[in-house]
């Protein structure tokens, strides 16, 4: 069921519709009428453009919003570094840290709770692929705050767009565009660039986010589902312009530039945009809404029918990076073996668990706050428990998942692991194997030799 249903009273309204083109006023008559440089804009506003595309994108792909905003986002010191030693997520480029490509299955217990920092100190990389100074790949990061940012900072990424996936508390965020609230069963995505603070109303917060150093999300195509079904387009909501005004407090912007940070400071609020137009912008969605469609007859299908948002690669149908959930649902395929098959996938997949219990691991390995990787040909399936189950299931019409949501970030890039994701974060299970598809017992029962017509030896 949705998160937003009609009982709860958001805190912040929203503009509906995915890749829509808005336009949002805080002070009425702030947007120039006709023109996006006027010689004297609006109320001395100053117009800004904000290009999430480079100028020449095919106008299908274009995306970039004017802001009206009372200093330019240039209006500040230069940046220096800060916390080199510590922050970096950008793994290979800068040789402090490396990436582990291993063909291991992995499962990592639920990640630990952090009070003690803030949303850009709680970033941890714990897989990716590609270096976001190519604009290529991707980066799977663990977040764990405890505390608000600092109301005098903001922070962007230069490095791509975050897709985050909150597993636990309510993330309050003030972006440039407006405030946008994301609570679990709810995700968000900040575009590059796009300057945001991120207060904790609720206490500590924890959760997943893909930061997407290539292209930007959009809604997969239908094909014969038609023109409805999975995400629909008008449940992604993008926030109303909302502005601070303090010109004469000093604030820190902080910038990760290849995996790196950096602050510089200024002597103006960076949430000053009073009014914007345009199609790159920040937004959430429910995934309570997702309408679910599956099979109504027989087999197993693919999980790509569960796609919310997919970053293409050049090659059309094969992702960077897909966003996969597995919503509370009803299966009532007849004659099937309904878990997921066992399979080895040329993609690389990442799961989470942001509650209950996902229907192929029903073992108790898989955890809420927990992951794991199958990268590319890395074989996996049910566990041998879940094997049993299903194989021996009365096959009634059954609800899965009730009260649950897993996720898989899928990518046709073969994944590397950190140093912090492998060892340091000490949650990786030394027996995922061992409790999942070793205990698989054989069930070939020979036939006679007369039904073999080419032979096979027993050994
Ligand atoms: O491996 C997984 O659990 C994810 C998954 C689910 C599914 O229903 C089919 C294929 C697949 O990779
Ligand atoms: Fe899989």
């Amino acid at each position: 069921m949705p998160v937003t249903d009609f009982t709860v009273a958001e805190k912040y309204k929203y503009q509906n519709g995915f890749g829509s083109y808005f336009e949002t006023e805080a002070v009425e008559g702030a947007l120039p009428i006709g023109a996006n440089n006027p010689q004297k804009p609006p109320y001395g506003l100053y117009n800004e453009k904000l290009s999430g595309t480079a100028f020449t994108a095919p106008r299908a792909e274009n995306q970039q919003s004017w802001l009206q905003r009372i200093l330019p986002a240039s209006a500040h010191a230069p940046f220096e570094p800060r916390e080199a030693n510590t922050f970096d997520t950008n793994p290979g480029v800068h040789n402090r840290e490396k990436w582990h490509q291993i063909p291991n299955q992995l499962r990592w217990d639920p990640f630990d709770m952090d009070e003690t920092v803030d949303w850009v100190h709680s970033l941890h990389l714990v897989a990716g692929a590609g270096d976001p100074t190519m604009k290529t790949g991707l980066g799977i990061f663990i977040f764990a705050a405890g505390k608000d940012m600092d109301p005098r900072e903001a922070f962007y990424s230069a490095d791509g767009d975050f897709l985050i996936v909150p597993q636990h508390g309510v993330l309050d965020i003030q972006t440039e565009l407006g405030k946008i609230l994301v609570r679990p069963n709810e995700i968000c995505v900040i575009p590059r660039g796009i300057r945001y603070r991120v207060n904790l109303p609720e206490g500590p917060v924890r959760g997943y986010i893909l930061e997407l150093y290539q292209g930007h999300f959009e809604l997969p195509g239908l094909g014969p589902i038609g023109s409805n079904g999975l995400a629909n387009a008008r449940d992604f909501q993008a926030p109303v312009a909302y502005f601070d005004e303090d010109t004469e407090n000093e604030y820190t912007l902080l910038a990760k530039f290849s995996g790196h940070l950096f602050a510089a400071k200024q002597n103006h609020t960076p949430f000053d945009v009073v009014a914007w137009h345009g199609n790159y912008y920040p937004y959430k969605y429910d995934l309570g809404r997702f309408n679910t469609i599956g099979s109504i007859s027989y087999d197993h299908p693919d999980p790509s029918i569960f796609t919310v948002l997919t970053a293409q690669s050049d090659h059309e149908g094969t992702a960077i990076a897909d966003f996969v959930i597995f919503p509370p649902r009803w299966l009532v395929a007849e004659g099937t073996f309904r878990p997921p098959w066992y399979h080895r996938n040329t993609m690389s997949e990442f799961m989470g668990l942001i509650g209950g219990q996902y229907d192929a691991k029903t073992g108790g390995g898989f955890q809420p706050a927990g992951a794991s990787l199958h990268n590319v040909m890395s074989a996996h399936g049910p566990d041998a428990s879940t094997h049993d189950k299903a194989s021996n299931a009365d096959l009634k019409p059954a609800k899965v998942g009730e009260g649950s949501m897993a996720f898989m970030f899928e990518s046709c890039l073969m994944v590397g692991v950190t140093e912090w994701g492998l060892k340091k974060c000490a949650k990786v299970q030394d027996d995922y194997n061992a409790e999942s598809w070793e205990p698989l017992k054989p069930h070939f029962k020979r036939p006679s030799p007369a039904q073999i017509p080419h032979g096979s030896k027993k050994q």
